[in-house]
């Protein structure tokens, strides 16, 4: 068995009992019942995927940004050149992006994963080189990846979550780099769901309309070329040797690695905190490593792009928070981060009608 074989093997559901006494405690702290609205269903997630009540505070957070490049960018599909992604590895390196904004003002440690960007980067301390390949295949001519290679991505993803775990992270936040990866997502999204790509296909970092209508027809493309219908979702077998065939065949070395990630955090029992389309579209992958697996994320945020709602309601995710961002990085997931913890505090801190003497309006009643 290999590491991805004994990590899904670790993977628990979301626990009943656990569920149960979330449920239970929330109703007897001092506040109305459901006054927390969705910070409520998060505590209670939290508790049923740790299987413990309350679940342990998920503090630290650790992001992992993971970067790679795509063969597909040679279609047209992103007005950026593919050099950006290797130069926005440097910009986290030096503490320069929004992500490294956010992660300062959330209080989350950075690691930056180089699973295949196509440019050299410069040797410095704090890149994680894991480099599968230098960038995927374009997939319009056939897989973006061969199955050793999507494996390795996973694999990589799940060890740099352990790693991080054993280094006493207790949340997860996932992040990404990769110019031309929203052609990728959307390509994931429609092979994992059975989503049209006119659907399932946006702007990306901006693209014009021209751009936008290539867009659609390449990821249609790339599906039918890897003998993927997007109607045909549902007549595919599931598992894990499908889920790394999908994988391999449209999506990106980050979305392989950020698959991994989410199992890695699973196994743990540690939360993940998705970011936008490009986790979205990772987690669809998860999910069809483990059905398990989403029981253990949180949906930061929504991004604009519209693939994302897609994949999260065939996770059954709600996201927490809806601002219109389309950066990446894991800049959603990290504006969510504090809710979450927020979320996960009041289930330890807040007293009881009982503990504080506070009388309650449904015990008065009975
Ligand atoms: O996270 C999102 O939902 C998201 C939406 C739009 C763009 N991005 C970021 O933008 C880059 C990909 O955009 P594009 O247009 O080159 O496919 C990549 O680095 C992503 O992190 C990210
Ligand atoms: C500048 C820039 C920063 C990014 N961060 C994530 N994706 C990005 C894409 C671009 C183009």
């Amino acid at each position: 068995m290999g590491l991805l074989e004994t990590t899904l093997a670790k993977i628990h559901p979301a626990d009943r009992n656990a569920r149960a006494l979330a449920v239970a405690h929330q109703d007897r702290l001092t506040k109305p019942r459901g006054s927390l609205g969705a910070l409520e269903d998060v505590a209670v997630r939290l508790a049923a995927a740790a299987g413990t009540c309350p679940a342990p505070l998920p503090v630290p957070a650790a992001l992992a940004i993971f970067a790679a490049d795509h063969g597909v960018h040679a279609q047209g599909v992103t007005p950026w050149p593919q050099e950006v992604t290797g130069q926005m590895v440097a910009n986290f390196l030096a503490g320069g992006a929004v992500a490294n904004a956010f992660a300062a003002q959330a209080g989350a440690s950075v690691t930056v994963v180089d699973v295949g960007v196509a440019t050299e980067l410069p040797p410095g301390p704090g890149l994680v080189v894991r480099k599968v390949a230098s960038g995927t295949a374009d997939m319009t001519l056939g897989p973006a990846m061969t199955l050793d290679q999507a494996r390795a991505a996973v694999e990589t993803g799940i060890t740099v979550a352990g790693d991080l775990v054993a280094a006493g992270a207790r949340c997860l936040v996932t992040g990404d780099m990769g110019i031309a990866n929203t052609t990728a997502s959307a390509a994931l999204i429609c092979a994992f769901t059975g989503s049209d790509p006119a659907r399932a296909t946006g702007r990306g970092t901006g693209v014009d309309d021209a751009t936008l209508t290539r867009k659609i027809e390449t990821v249609r493309r790339a599906l039918t070329v890897n003998g993927l219908p997007p109607d045909g979702a549902g007549d595919r077998p599931a598992g894990a040797a499908e889920a790394l065939r999908l994988l391999a065949a449209v999506g990106g070395l980050e979305h392989a690695a950020l698959a991994g990630f989410v199992l890695g955090g699973a196994a743990a029992r540690v939360p993940v905190i998705l970011d936008g389309v490009i986790a979205g579209s990772a987690a669809l992958a998860a999910a069809a490593f483990s059905s398990a697996a989403a029981d253990h994320c949180v949906a930061g945020h929504l991004s604009a792009e519209p693939g994302h709602a897609i994949a999260l309601a065939h996770l059954g995710l709600t996201p927490l928070v809806d601002l219109g961002l389309r950066l990446g990085e894991g800049t959603g997931a990290l504006l969510a981060y504090p809710l979450v913890a927020a979320a996960a505090r009041v289930m330890h801190d807040v007293a009881t009608f009982d503990s504080a003497g506070v009388t309650d309006k449904e015990a008065q009643a009975t």
